[in-house]
């Protein structure tokens, strides 16, 4: 993060000296903006940065210990340089959180600095390879150039010249994260089906009849049940991470030419496409380990490695729940376009259905229930309305009204966001497979319908709801999901496979290609400490003294 937030909230000429230094690696940096009392609440941060115009410098200070910074990669060891977010004050007043590049450390000795308290906060679930650290700052004093001032600038006198045409453009690396982190939950997904499915082929276990051998558990409907929604969700995330990608890429260009005006659908689709990727990654990976069994939760498995990963990935770069309200925000706006007969964004095109009054007729093709999605999304997003209103015309405000609304508006931003992801999954596959072998488009359009049956199944309340779907319609959408999933299994092993993860990448004694799951799983035992000598000393000073009643 330390990198493009150089390339986004520095001006050409801080960029020319920074960056090939740290594009070098000739500083090392991170991205401090979470504080040890505050991550979600930006503009509750603490960290002050107050300028000096005598010497031209800005004052660091943590005047709490709720304003330590806390978090930050590689902030307590690694680092010698960071970004740091702060309150910035000129003249007495405070204009809000602005980034700063701080020095924390001598560049020879790697000493921390004078009036720099920095240190590690301790073992996490997961990401233990990395220092996340807390720094806190006594009178420390930095060059005036070292606020990044694309955005904003601060005249030597001390003088706040406003820059940016878009009050949020500070928030910009966080954007351009959230859009990486749906490839990331792509990726980590992809890497545990492909672990549970190859186990899944070389585990036997039970036997139906007694004469028979016992069968492979890929040959189990509970397990095809568990494994193929995550292979269909690995290429939906990937899909849709590709897409996300575009847009951003299409609104970056948009601002460089002064257009701002699609950056509010990109941070309602970022905050909801990051929200939705990374929990159902983080929940489809743990699914994954618990189709494997005992031998799921080994450290040799690689499960329990890659769902630590990415369960933080549900936390980091804005909370889930806070995310979907961004999105919910954007809807709502959208809503009181449609009411005013103005155009809408492309990605909320559908919402005009909300206003027909009537139930979708239910379709069960592929496309007809990706209109259902829609109509539910619409449906969901009107009743949230109603329920903002209704609570307005009580007499609360606005933001009491929203608060006690928030149930119903993350509902609405989840079932908008599926809707657009199962969308853009279906569209995106079409597109790419145009030229593709018959089998390859049978394969990936059986994928894309597991997608499409499976979360029209898990949400069959909201479509009785907004859909004329029927009791049998979901009866026979539920044999019509068993029987693809029959039809996958053939292929499964072949369709992970074709992810073409290295064993090095896997890291697994269940995911290697060869299959040796047994010979692995021992060898990996072997390398167990414990296994060092036949008799650990334990013994001698607790466990016979123990049994000698000399305890
Ligand atoms: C592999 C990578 C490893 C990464 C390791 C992890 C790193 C980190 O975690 S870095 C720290 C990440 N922290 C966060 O993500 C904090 C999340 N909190 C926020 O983003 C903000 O506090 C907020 C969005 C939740 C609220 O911000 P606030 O200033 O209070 O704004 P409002 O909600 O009042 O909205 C005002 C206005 O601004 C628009 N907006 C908000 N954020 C953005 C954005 N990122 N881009 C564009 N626009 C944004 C928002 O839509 C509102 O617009 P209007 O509705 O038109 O007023
Ligand atoms: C592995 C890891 C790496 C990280 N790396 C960095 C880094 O490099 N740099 C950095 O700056 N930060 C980093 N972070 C911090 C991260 O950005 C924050 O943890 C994240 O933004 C969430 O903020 P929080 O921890 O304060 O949680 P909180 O916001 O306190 O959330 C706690 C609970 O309160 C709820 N909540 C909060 N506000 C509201 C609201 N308004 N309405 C409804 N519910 C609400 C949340 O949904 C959640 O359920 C990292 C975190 C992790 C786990």
């Amino acid at each position: 993060m330390f990198v493009p937030t150089l390339m986004g909230q520095c001006t050409p000429e801080q960029q020319a000296y920074w960056l090939p230094r740290a594009l070098d690696m000739q500083i090392i940096g991170t991205y401090a903006q979470t504080e040890l009392g505050h991550g979600t609440f930006i503009r509750g941060l603490e960290t002050t940065a107050t300028y000096d115009p005598e010497t031209e410098t800005f004052v660091m200070n943590s005047p709490t210990l709720t304003s330590y910074k806390w978090w930050a990669g590689g902030l307590a060891k690694t680092v010698n340089y960071c970004i740091v977010v702060a309150q910035l004050y000129t003249k007495g007043v405070c204009h809000g959180t602005h980034p700063f590049i701080v020095q924390i450390r001598d560049e020879e000795t790697h000493m921390p600095r004078p009036g720099v308290k920095v240190g590690d906060i301790g073992p996490k679930l997961g990401f233990n390879t990395a220092d996340n650290g807390y720094l806190g700052f006594d009178n420390y004093r930095i060059p005036r150039d070292n606020m990044m001032m694309k955005n904003a600038q601060v005249l030597k006198d001390g003088t706040y010249v406003k820059v940016a045409r878009h009050g949020k453009a500070t928030y910009g690396t966080m954007v351009f994260v959230r859009v990486l982190l749906v490839n990331e939950a792509a990726f980590n997904l992809a890497k545990a089906c492909t672990i549970a499915v190859r186990y899944s082929a070389i585990r036997r276990q039970c036997s139906p009849d007694s004469e028979g051998s016992e069968l492979q558990v890929l040959d189990y409907s509970t397990q095809q049940h568990k494994l193929f929604i995550c292979i269909a969700t690995a290429h939906a995330l990937q899909l849709n991470s590709t897409w996300l990608w575009k847009t951003f890429s299409d609104t970056l260009a948009a601002i460089k030419q002064g257009n701002v005006d699609t950056l509010p659908e990109l941070h309602a689709l970022s905050s909801c496409l990051k929200a939705l990727s990374t929990a159902d990654a983080a929940s489809l990976i743990e699914q994954c380990r618990h189709a494997c069994g005992g031998h799921g939760y080994m450290m040799s498995s690689g499960l329990p490695y890659l769902y630590a990963f990415v369960t933080a990935t549900r936390t980091y770069e804005g909370d889930y729940t806070i995310l979907l309200l961004q999105t919910a925000r954007f809807l709502v706006k959208a809503y009181e376009q449609v009411e005013a007969g103005k155009p809408l964004t492309p990605t909320v095109s559908y919402l005009s259905q909300a206003f027909t009054g009537k139930k979708l007729p239910w379709d069960s093709s592929p496309d007809g229930i990706i209109r259902a999605f829609q109509a539910l999304a619409a449906g969901k997003l009107s009743s949230t309305v109603k329920s903002l209103r209704k609570r307005l015309e009580s007499g609360l405000s606005y933001e009491q009204a929203w608060e006690l609304s928030t149930i119903q508006l993350n509902g609405a931003a989840e079932a908008h966001c599926r809707a657009v992801m199962s969308q853009n999954y279906k569209s995106e596959i079409e597109r790419l497979t145009v030229n593709s072998s018959p089998n390859v488009k049978l394969v990936l359009q059986q994928l894309y319908k597991v997608y499409l049956y499976y979360w029209a199944l898990e949400r069959t309340g909201d479509l009785l709801l907004y859909t004329s779907i029927s009791e049998s319609d979901i009866f026979e959408l539920q044999l019509r999901y068993e029987g693809l999933l029959k039809e996958i299994r053939p292929n499964a092993v072949g369709i992970v496979d074709a992810f073409d993860l290295r064993d090095e990448v896997l890291h697994s004694a269940l995911g290697s290609y060869d299959g040796n799951v047994y010979e692995r799983l021992m060898a990996e035992a072997q390398k167990s400490p414990l296994n060092a000598e036949p008799v650990n000393q334990t013994f001698h000073t607790y466990l016979k003294p123990m049994m000698k009643g000399k305890l």
